[in-house]
Formats: structure tokens, C-alpha cells, sequence
């Protein structure tokens, strides 16, 4: 018998096949919603499989066990392991077929390649003019050379103009003087910098004639070729263990008056000639575009980094039973509890809401880069640009927060590093910071709404882009009753609201004499707050307008379950705004609320369903809470075995210091 549920397999843990048993949709027509596309869907199905079947490719131990250098080790080994087969294992053309792969056999600790792809070839893509692209592209592509992305120094990574970081040109031997002038400006945290990587795009301040032209990219050689040791002139190293990513070798790179030629500055948009004339680029921040392509993708990948811990905690919440609820001879699974579901399932909500989300921002992004190639039409820059600051500061907080509920949620055995909810969490909330730090992100988002908002008051509101043309629509009360548009309705009026009182706020201590960054700071808390609820009013409808083009009935009408859940739990987050001055009534108050339980309990029956549609292997997962078949306790008890404390039942530290302790207790 064919069943909805995809995962149902003889010998499973009773409890979760029962859980299974109850879909009411199909979880690969649900995966192809998750991942765009049934040919993707279906790939990310056979490079599972198919890597099952190369003993190679398995970690060779639970990474939990392995310290830092077995750890960089072992993600170097199965690199190299997988470039063996990797022509056999995906289309090597196809982004998403190769993410998976990379997901599934390097797991997410970090790896040599890890930068390389993510940041420095596609900015090698985005800056390099076309001899550039012929000289480096094709190397780096084919991996004859590994790159990283060196822009942060130890003194500053949010304030980008004050990087310390100098590249003087010199025209009497037309090259650049590479130099590290202090401490502060070392390059630090970079991802494979420290000890992978022989090249990296750096950003450096570009001087010319003693005047400094802001930050640039140049393509750097940072050891030899043959030897992978660091050329005369280059200090480099790893930066030492961090909270995740233990298996990356994020690192520091300084520079004594090193020398590139002038051809190294990637000058696809603006140039140095021979003579040291400068030809600017035709958008400021163009440079910027590597950042803004990881901040276009971050949204979808911490949705699946949120699906990781929801898959595990979900799984295990069906497997665990306790306490009682009617019948007080058997006891319930823990998912049975109103908190545990109020618990998990809106970040389930949240978690298809990212990664929907993330699509169309990429889509975004995609066709950005289309228009500056074809035509050099900048102009969407400032847009994407505001849009991905906030997304991605809204959305990895969110996601952070939701694993830690989710680790919670799985009560002791969460806390053992055999839940593997700990790395994913110090992974996910790395996102907080890289890329832009949240809260610099944030106001960036503000100064977009604050020149909307003051479009609007100098009567220009033809002139707002279509994401914030809202903050020019009069206020109409909403009946909640009548579907998601009055829930779209509702925020646009809190976020609108927010935007207003802000800039309000922000223009009244100018008028009062406070110099417009003084004004700034003292508003910045109600900004970001305004950021904030700009982006989750986007998330919103993304949400709501994928859910409306999906043509599967019942996975729409799953989906659909989901939405509501998320639009309630939403609107409940933020009601306080709308409260205050009586746009919500207490009686919509209360509407809301009862729609959220009411979602609860419909998402019940898929919950173990919708977290299964993500499709993780077991091998992507690494965790024993979260395993497919909900063979938990046993597995528990066997990770604990092969813990290296017992490899012995004494440990030579108990018969060094412990055991005199207690023998001298004794006289
Ligand atoms: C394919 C997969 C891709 C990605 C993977 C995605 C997600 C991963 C998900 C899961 C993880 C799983 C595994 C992880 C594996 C690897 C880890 C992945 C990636 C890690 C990479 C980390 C790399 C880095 O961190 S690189 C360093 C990043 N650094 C920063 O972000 C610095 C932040 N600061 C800034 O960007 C700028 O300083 C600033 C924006 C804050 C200010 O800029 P600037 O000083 O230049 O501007 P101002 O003078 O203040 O402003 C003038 C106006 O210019 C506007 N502006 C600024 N920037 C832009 C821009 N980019 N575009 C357009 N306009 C811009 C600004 O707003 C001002 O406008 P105004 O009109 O005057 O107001
Ligand atoms: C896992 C990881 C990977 C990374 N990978 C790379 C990489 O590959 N390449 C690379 O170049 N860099 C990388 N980085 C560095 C990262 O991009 C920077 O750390 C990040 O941009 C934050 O900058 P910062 O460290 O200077 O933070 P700071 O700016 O020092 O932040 C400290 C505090 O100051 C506040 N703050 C700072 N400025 C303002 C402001 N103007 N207004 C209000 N508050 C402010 C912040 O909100 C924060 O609370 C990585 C970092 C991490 C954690």
C-alpha cells in the first residue's frame, strides 16, 4: 500500500509510523514546495541515496567526538573524497543538485571549499571585468586554485569605510602596496582563510596619490602554489575554536608592504589607468555585491537550517511519551501537549515562511543582476539592498530563537550534543552577526523607510517603490474575519504606524537641534522596531502568495493550515501597537487567540508530515533524537558508549588526582 507519508518503513518506532499514518498530503508533492521544483525535489532524494552507498563519504566518527583539528581534517578528507565522484553524483552545473550534496556529506561545521563557493567566486562573478574572468574564473572553478573573502579586520566589519587595510597604488611599477598599517587591521574571521585558502578576494582602502577612494576588491595570491606556504610578506593563521563552524579554519591575514599588479583590482566597475587616474564605478556600493548575494540567500537557507531542529524535535516529540492527559492508564506523547505545539509548530509556520520567502528574494537578486549586466541599470540596488538588510536581520533571529524552543522542546536529551541542536543553533546564529551585524542591518532598512515616509510628506508618494507604498494608504478598520488580506491589512497599519511615529520622532529632535546622527541614535530602538515589522509585513506576503499558487489541493490546504497559524501568531506578536491607540479592538484580540489554538490542532495530525517534507537524511540530520525511524533510546545509549571517556572504566586522571583526594579524606 502506497502511503501519503513517504517515510513510512517496516520495523520504525511505532509512535512516529502512527504519526505518519495521519498525513494528509503527500510529502514529496510537499517537498517539491519546499524546494521549487519536482526535479529538485526528486534529485535531492537519489544524492542521498547515492551517497549512502559510498562508505567514504560517511563521517568516519560522530562529529560531536572529534576535536578541532580531527574535525578539520575530516571535513578536508571527504572534500577530497567527493571530488572523486563528483561528476557521477550530481549535474556539477546544477546550484541546487551541488548545495545538497555539499549539505549532506560535509554536514554544516564548515569546510575548506565552504567561502570559495559561497563567496569568493561569485565575486569573482560580480567585480571581475572580462580578462579577469578569463585569467581567474576558469581556475577557480576548476578548484586549481581556493579562495576566500577577506574583508573584515580585527578594528572594524560593520563600518566598512574606516577599514584599515591600504592598497596604494604606485605608477612608476603600476601595482598596488598591499599593507597592514596596525594591530586593528588585520584581516579577521574570514572562512577558510587561516589555513585552506591560496588566494582571496580582499577589500582594502584603494589609495592614490595620497587620497583614499573607500574600499575596493583585489584578488590576492596568499601562499605558493606548490608548496601552500605563505608568501614573503603574508602573515597568515586561524583564528582558533568558535562557538560553531569548528571545522572552518576562519582566519587572520596581514600584510607588510605586499605587492600586486595594478590588473589585481577587480575592475569590472571601476578601474585604475596606468597613470593613476581613477574611473569610478556607476553605483557607489556596487562593490558591495557579493554581500548582498549571501544576504539574498540567507533567508532560505536559515528556513532550512530552522527545518534541521524542527525535524529533530518534532520526530523526537512523537516519540517520547509522558505525563497523562484523560486516560490515566497510558501515558501521551510529549506532542500532545498544547505548550509543545505552541511551542514548535509556528516555527514550522515560520520555517516554510523563510524559505518561501527567500525565493523570491533571490528571484530579486537574479534579476538585478540581469539588468546591471544587460543595460548597467543600478537602479534596483537601494531597494535589494534595504529589503535583504532587514530580511536577513529579521529572519536569523527568528531562527535562532526557534531552535533554541525546539532544543528546548526536547527537554534533557536536547542539551546533549547527540540532539545535534547545538551546532545547528551556533551555525544558524552565526547568521546574526556575519553579513552585517542585526541591529547595523536594521537601520540601514530604517533609512529607506525614513526617506519613504518623508516622500510621503512632501507629497511625493507616486515616487514609492511598491514595497513601502503602503506607508502612504489612509487607515480603514479591518474585519480579521475575512481571510489573510485583513490579516496583510492589520500589519500594514501597525508597520505603517511604526515608520511614522519613528521618523516623527527622529525629525522632532532635529528640529530641536540634535545633528541628524544624534537625532538618529536617540531613535534608533524605535527604527529598528520600524525595520522590523517592515520585513515580517514582507514575509507575510510572500508567504500568503506562494500558498496561493500552489495547485496540489491537499497540500495547499496544508499549507494553508500553516499560513493561518503564522498569520495569528503574527499579528498576536505585534498587537501591542495596534492596541494602544484602539485600532484592535480586545475583541479581535480574542479572535486571534482562538484562531491560533484552532491551528494548532488542525497542524496536529501533519505536524511529524511537514517536518518529514523537508526530506533531510539521516546522514544531513546527525542526530540521534531526530532519526528517521525513531530508534531513539538505544541509539542514545550506544552514541554514550562510544564516547572516548569509555574507552576505559578508570580514566588515568581518577587514579592521579581523584583517587588520593578520596584515599586522603579517608585518614
Ligand atoms: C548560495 C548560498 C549563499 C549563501 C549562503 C546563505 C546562507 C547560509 C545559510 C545557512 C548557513 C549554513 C552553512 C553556512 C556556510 C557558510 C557560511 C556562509 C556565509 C558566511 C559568509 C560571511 C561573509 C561575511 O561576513 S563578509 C563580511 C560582511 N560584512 C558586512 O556585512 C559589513 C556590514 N557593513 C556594511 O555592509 C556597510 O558598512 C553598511 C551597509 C552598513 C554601510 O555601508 P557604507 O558605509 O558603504 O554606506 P554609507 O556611506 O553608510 O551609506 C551610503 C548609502 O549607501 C547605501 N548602501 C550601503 N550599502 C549598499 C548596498 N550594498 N547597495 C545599495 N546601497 C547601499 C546606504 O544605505 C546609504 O543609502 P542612503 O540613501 O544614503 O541612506
Ligand atoms: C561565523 C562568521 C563568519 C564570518 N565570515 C566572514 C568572512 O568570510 N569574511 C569576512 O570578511 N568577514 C567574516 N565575518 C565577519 C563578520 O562579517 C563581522 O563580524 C560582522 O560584519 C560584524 O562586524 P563586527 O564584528 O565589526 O561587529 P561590531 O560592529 O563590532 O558589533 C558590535 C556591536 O556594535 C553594534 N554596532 C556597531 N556599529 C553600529 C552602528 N553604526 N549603530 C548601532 N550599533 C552598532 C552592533 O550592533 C553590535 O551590537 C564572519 C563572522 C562570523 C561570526
Amino acid at each position: 500500500m502506497a502511503f501519503l507519508n513517504k517515510e513510512i518503513r517496516d520495523g520504525d518506532n511505532q509512535d512516529l509510523t502512527e504519526e505518519r499514518r495521519t498525513a494528509t498530503f503527500d510529502t514529496d508533492k510537499m517537498a517539491e514546495v519546499i524546494y521549487g521544483s519536482e526535479k529538485l525535489a526528486r534529485r535531492r532524494r537519489e544524492i542521498s541515496h547515492a551517497v549512502s552507498r559510498i562508505p567514504e563519504l560517511a563521517d568516519s566518527r560522530p562529529l560531536p567526538f572529534l576535536d578541532r583539528f580531527e574535525k578539520v581534517t575530516e571535513g578536508t578528507r571527504k572534500l577530497s573524497v567527493l571530488d572523486r565522484h563528483l561528476a557521477e553524483l550530481i549535474d556539477v552545473n546544477d546550484n541546487g543538485e551541488a548545495l545538497h550534496l555539499y549539505h549532506e556529506v560535509m554536514g554544516m561545521e564548515g569546510h575548506p571549499l565552504a567561502l570559495h563557493e559561497v563567496m569568493f567566486v561569485p565575486a569573482l562573478i560580480g567585480q571581475a571585468s572580462d580578462e579577469q574572468y578569463e585569467k581567474w574564473l576558469g581556475r577557480a572553478k576548476r578548484r586549481e586554485i581556493i579562495g576566500c573573502y577577506a574583508q573584515t579586520e580585527l578594528g572594524h566589519g560593520s563600518n566598512l569605510r574606516k577599514l584599515e587595510t591600504t592598497a596604494t597604488y604606485t605608477p612608476s611599477t603600476q601595482e598596488f602596496i598591499l599593507h597592514t598599517p596596525t594591530i586593528t587591521a588585520l584581516k579577521w574571521w574570514p572562512g577558510a582563510l587561516g589555513k585552506s585558502s591560496n588566494y582571496a578576494v580582499v577589500v582594502a582602502d584603494l589609495i592614490i596619490k595620497d587620497k583614499s577612494y573607500g574600499p575596493h576588491p583585489f584578488i590576492v595570491q596568499l601562499r605558493d602554489e606548490k608548496t601552500h606556504q605563505p608568501l614573503p610578506g603574508i602573515t597568515v593563521g586561524d583564528i582558533g575554536p568558535k562557538m560553531a563552524f569548528n571545522g572552518g579554519d576562519n582566519g587572520y591575514l596581514g600584510f607588510d608592504n605586499f605587492r600586486i599588479p595594478r590588473e589585481n583590482l577587480l575592475n569590472r566597475h571601476s578601474r585604475v589607468e596606468a597613470d593613476g587616474t581613477y574611473v569610478r564605478p556607476p553605483h557607489a556600493k556596487i562593490g558591495h555585491s557579493a554581500m548582498i548575494r549571501v544576504r539574498s540567500h540567507m533567508a532560505t537557507g536559515q528556513g532550512w537550517l530552522l527545518g534541521h531542529a524542527l525535524t529533530i524535535a518534532i520526530r523526537y516529540s512523537a516519540v517520547r511519551i509522558q505525563g497523562f492527559l484523560e486516560d490515566k492508564s497510558h501515558e501521551v506523547k510529549v506532542l500532545d501537549y498544547q505548550t509543545q505545539q505552541h511551542r514548535l509548530f509556528p516555527a514550522i509556520a515560520r520555517a516554510y515562511a523563510f524559505i518561501f520567502c527567500g525565493f523570491e528574494t533571490i528571484r530579486l537578486y537574479d534579476q538585478l543582476i540581469l539588468d546591471m549586466n544587460s543595460n548597467g541599470n543600478t537602479s534596483g540596488m537601494a531597494d535589494l539592498h534595504a529589503l535583504t538588510s532587514g530580511l536577513k536581520s529579521v529572519v536569523t533571529h527568528f531562527v535562532g530563537q526557534g531552535i533554541e524552543q525546539a532544543r528546548m522542546a526536547c527537554g534533557g536529551h536536547g542539551y546533549s550534543m547527540a540532539s545535534y541542536i547545538s551546532e545547528i543553533y551556533g551555525v544558524a546564529i552565526g547568521g546574526c552577526t556575519y553579513e552585517g551585524e542585526n541591529m547595523v542591518m536594521l537601520l540601514q532598512l530604517a533609512r529607506y523607510l525614513v526617506k519613504s515616509v518623508e516622500l510621503v510628506k512632501s507629497g511625493k508618494a507616486n515616487q514609492l517603490g511598491p514595497m513601502v507604498a503602503y506607508l502612504a494608504v489612509a487607515d480603514h478598520k479591518v474585519n480579521l474575519a475575512t481571510g489573510p488580506d485583513s490579516y496583510v491589512k492589520m500589519f500594514q497599519y501597525i508597520s505603517k504606524r511604526q515608520s511614522w511615529k519613528a521618523t516623527e520622532k527622529f525629525l522632532k529632535f532635529m528640529e530641536n537641534g540634535d545633528s541628524r546622527d544624534v537625532a538618529w541614535n536617540k531613535t534608533a530602538v524605535e527604527l529598528t522596531r520600524a525595520s522590523r515589522l517592515h520585513t515580517r509585513l514582507y514575509i507575510m506576503e510572500t508567504f500568503i502568495r506562494r500558498v496561493e499558487s500552489v495547485t496540489d489541493i491537499p497540500v495547499k490546504s496544508a499549507l494553508t493550515d500553516l499560513l493561518n497559524l503564522h498569520l495569528n501568531y503574527e499579528l498576536l506578536d505585534v498587537a501591542s501597537y495596534a492596541l494602544e491607540d484602539g485600532f484592535m479592538s480586545s475583541n479581535q484580540m480574542d479572535f486571534i487567540k482562538n484562531q491560533l489554538y484552532s491551528s494548532l490542532e488542525k497542524i496536529r495530525p501533519n505536524a511529524v508530515s511537514l517536518v518529514d517534507s523537508f526530506q533531510f537524511s539521516d546522514m544531513q540530520l546527525r542526530s540521534v533524537l531526530g532519526r528517521r525511524d525513531g530508534h531513539v533510546y538505544q541509539n542514545l545509549f550506544d552514541w554514550a558508549k562510544s564516547s572516548p571517556l569509555n574507552k576505559t572504566d578508570v580514566l588515568p586522571s581518577v587514579t592521579q588526582y581523584l583517587k588520593p583526594m578520596m584515599e586522603k579524606a579517608k585518614l
